[in-house]
């Protein structure tokens, strides 16, 4: 029997303190656990192009805070939208939570009304992950085995988690007995995130290194493979760090269940498929060395794409917080999400 721990809402990655924004410095853990104050907008934006903050949840809220502080020091706020939507193209919460923020400051709002429309982005991020955790849990049958890629927990967004958060509730359920987590190369979210955050909570999981999933599905150890999302689209093909795509082909041969975890604002219906998500490349230097420890010969060069997509064929269960889609197509998303 795992330890079910009670309380997991200890970690809070982005913090608001009136005339700063305080942000776990994720670059540096599990080493260290430094703090960075933005005090700017541009702080901000560049906290989210630097990965200081990242997880899609997590960069929306980040921006929206950003937000505030522009408005605290009374700067043009159509140059700040555009220069914090432009830190990450991949995530729609970033653009989702921006766009929220600039119909409040279209409709007159003051800094003490965009105060609380960032405060509101945040809170409803912690109950669509609880209500998450509850909904994707009950997919889950007694003394499965799960297998999660990159870091989608407290770090990733207002708290809680995503797919952790499901894994976590399961946990407090007695319905998941092995966790499993990807390295998640090569930024190594997994290892140095995920592991972090599950030690953490004293939730006992094994780290795997990439290549080794397919290995272990077939072992019979994995029931589900379980993971967040950056963006869907309206056909349910899901963008998320590099490498779902290939845990899904692996889940769908060996019979293991795939399940995505996103708050509705992941969800992008204004984008039909997959294909039309715009993937981050990042540095190339990112891949030829780790933790600043060059492991690639001079002279190499590296393609650093840092999601993929997972068509909807290859998904079980896209889990929101509006309620779950099982076998997700664009009938399926258009039923949850109806034009508005
Ligand atoms: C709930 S986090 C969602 C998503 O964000 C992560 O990407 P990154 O670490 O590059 O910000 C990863 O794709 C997670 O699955």
């Amino acid at each position: 029997m795992m330890t079910a721990i009670a309380d997991h809402d200890s970690i809070r990655a982005v913090q608001w303190c009136g005339d700063c924004l305080r942000l776990l410095d994720q670059r540096r853990l599990p080493a260290e656990e430094s703090w960075l104050e933005c005090r700017s907008a541009q702080h901000v934006r560049d906290a989210i192009a630097d990965l200081v903050v990242r997880g899609a949840p997590a960069i929306g809220i980040a921006a929206a805070w950003g937000v505030v502080l522009a408005a605290q020091a009374g700067e043009d706020m159509p140059s700040v939208l555009r220069d914090l939507r432009a830190a990450r193209p991949t995530a729609v919460n970033l653009m989702w939570a921006l766009d929220r923020m600039g119909t409040c400051i279209e409709a007159g709002a003051d800094v003490q009304a965009l105060t609380r429309e960032a405060q509101a982005i945040q809170d409803e991020d912690m109950a669509a992950n609880h209500r998450m955790g509850k909904l994707g849990s009950a997919l889950i049958d007694r003394s499965s085995g799960v297998l999660t890629h990159c870091n989608t927990g407290s770090l990733a967004t207002s708290g809680f988690g995503t797919a952790l958060g499901v894994i976590r509730a399961g946990v407090a359920a007695g319905r998941i007995e092995r966790v499993f987590a990807g390295e998640t190369r090569p930024w190594l979210q997994g290892a140095r995130l995920t592991m972090w955050e599950l030690v953490r909570d004293g939730i006992p999981a094994k780290l795997i290194a990439d290549s080794a999933a397919a290995h272990l599905m077939r072992g019979g150890q994995v029931q589900w493979v379980i993971i967040g999302a950056d963006r869907i689209a309206a056909n349910g093909d899901v963008a998320n760090k590099i490498g779902s795509y290939a845990l899904a082909i692996a889940a769908r041969h060996h019979g293991v269940k795939f399940m995505v975890v996103a708050p509705s604002t992941t969800v992008d219906m204004a984008t039909a498929r997959g294909e039309d998500i715009e993937i981050e490349l990042r540095d190339p230097k990112e891949l030829l060395a780790i933790a600043g420890v060059r492991t690639v010969v001079d002279g190499a060069s590296a393609w650093n794409p840092v999601f993929d997509v997972t068509p909807a064929s290859l998904i079980d269960a896209i889990v929101t917080e509006c309620g779950v889609i099982e076998r997700p197509d664009t009938e399926g998303m258009r039923a949850m999400f109806p034009a508005p």
